[in-house]
């Protein structure tokens, strides 16, 4: 938290959720039938805490979150955001909590970013110098410089979520939420970004909520994981406590000198040879073993010329807590 920020509330930033359900009446042809998208969740997140919130396509992230922004009502239960009700105090909220759609703009298309900027700046009720600051804190930190003068419909997609990052953050909330904020992103702009949001806590103590469907993104910037399946809370713990859970396999994809066999190392589990045998991929359970010694016991056969890691995919992770939630049922 920097000296010139007041401070802040006990609730700053936190989140809790009692019994949260929310239904929708879906019509198909002549009959309507009710489709339950978030169903009778509870759990809390604490000021400061940076919570992934994952789960299959359809599972009920986005309605969660459009629930605790104050955008959508819930059908029963309570829902809590920074200890403000968010729809009868959206107003209230609005100035304390950043929000980012990954599929939704909430910058000015045709505007150049800088007067999106100020637009934003003038709802917040920030006062010229306020707003001065920063923004050069947000356009430096995200080095956005190059094209604050630019229409936001010209920017490419990297260079348009650094600035929705950055409209979110410009009144300085307390929680951030971001719904796919590295969705379609190259490697770099996703490094990029996730730089950038861990500085962002590390000075601000800003809490974060985000949902994505990259695992990189878990492990970068969040300390806990929710997994949500079918609208129900299907895991609250850490990533590696995930990991463990459901057994997800991380990947060691290696380039050799020269050809050969498939390659059988302790500790990891042959999956494919490409090129001839040029290239080999063995997958390894972290938690028994590390990267390193798989490595170290391919490097004791063959020349390694070039590796590559492979987090597990959170749909992988994801399924596979669902296979295990079915066994354990049946
Ligand atoms: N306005 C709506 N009307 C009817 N059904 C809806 C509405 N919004 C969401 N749903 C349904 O609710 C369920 C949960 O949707 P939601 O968008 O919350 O999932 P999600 O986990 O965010 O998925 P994704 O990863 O694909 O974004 C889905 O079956 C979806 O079709």
């Amino acid at each position: 938290m920097t000296r010139t920020e007041t401070a802040r509330p006990a609730a700053a930033g936190s989140v809790e959720v009692r019994d949260l359900t929310r239904e929708f009446r879906v019509r198909n042809g002549l009959t309507v039938r009710r489709l339950t998208a978030v169903d009778h969740m509870t759990w809390s997140i604490a000021p400061g805490e940076a919570v992934g919130y994952i789960g299959a396509n359809g599972a009920g992230k986005s309605t969660t979150i459009k629930m605790l922004a104050g955008i959508l009502v819930p059908s029963t239960g309570e829902v809590t955001t920074c200890g403000l009700r968010p729809v009868k105090d959206r107003r209230r909220l609005a100035r304390r909590i950043g929000v980012v759609f990954g599929q939704r703009s909430q910058l000015w298309w045709d505007l150049p970013v800088r007067e999106s900027f100020g637009i934003l700046a003038a709802i917040h009720s920030l006062s010229r110098g306020q707003e001065r600051a920063r923004t050069d804190e947000l356009v430096e930190t995200l080095d956005m410089g190059d094209y604050l003068g630019t229409p936001v419909r010209q920017l490419s997609l990297g260079q348009r979520m650094r600035a929705e990052v950055a409209a979110a953050l410009l009144h300085r909330p307390e929680l951030l939420i971001l719904d796919e904020p590295t969705i379609g992103l190259d490697v770099l702009s996703k490094q990029r970004l996730r730089e950038f949001l861990v500085r962002e806590r590390a000075e601000h103590g800003t809490t974060l909520l985000l949902t994505t469907h990259d695992m990189g993104d878990v492990e970068r910037l969040c300390d806990r994981v929710l997994v949500v399946d079918h609208g129900r809370l299907a895991y609250d713990g850490t990533l590696d406590g995930l990991g463990r859970t459901v057994g997800a396999e991380r990947v060691l994809i290696v380039d050799l000198a020269e050809p050969h066999g498939d390659l059988e190392v302790p500790g990891a589990r042959h999956l494919r040879s490409e090129g001839g045998g040029l290239r080999q991929q063995l997958a390894f359970d972290p938690a028994a073993t590390t990267a390193a010694r798989v490595l170290a016991a391919v490097s004791e056969r063959v020349e390694v010329l070039d590796l590559t890691i492979a987090e597990p995919d959170v749909e992988d992770v994801v399924r596979r807590i669902y296979e295990r939630a079915a066994t354990s049922t049946s």
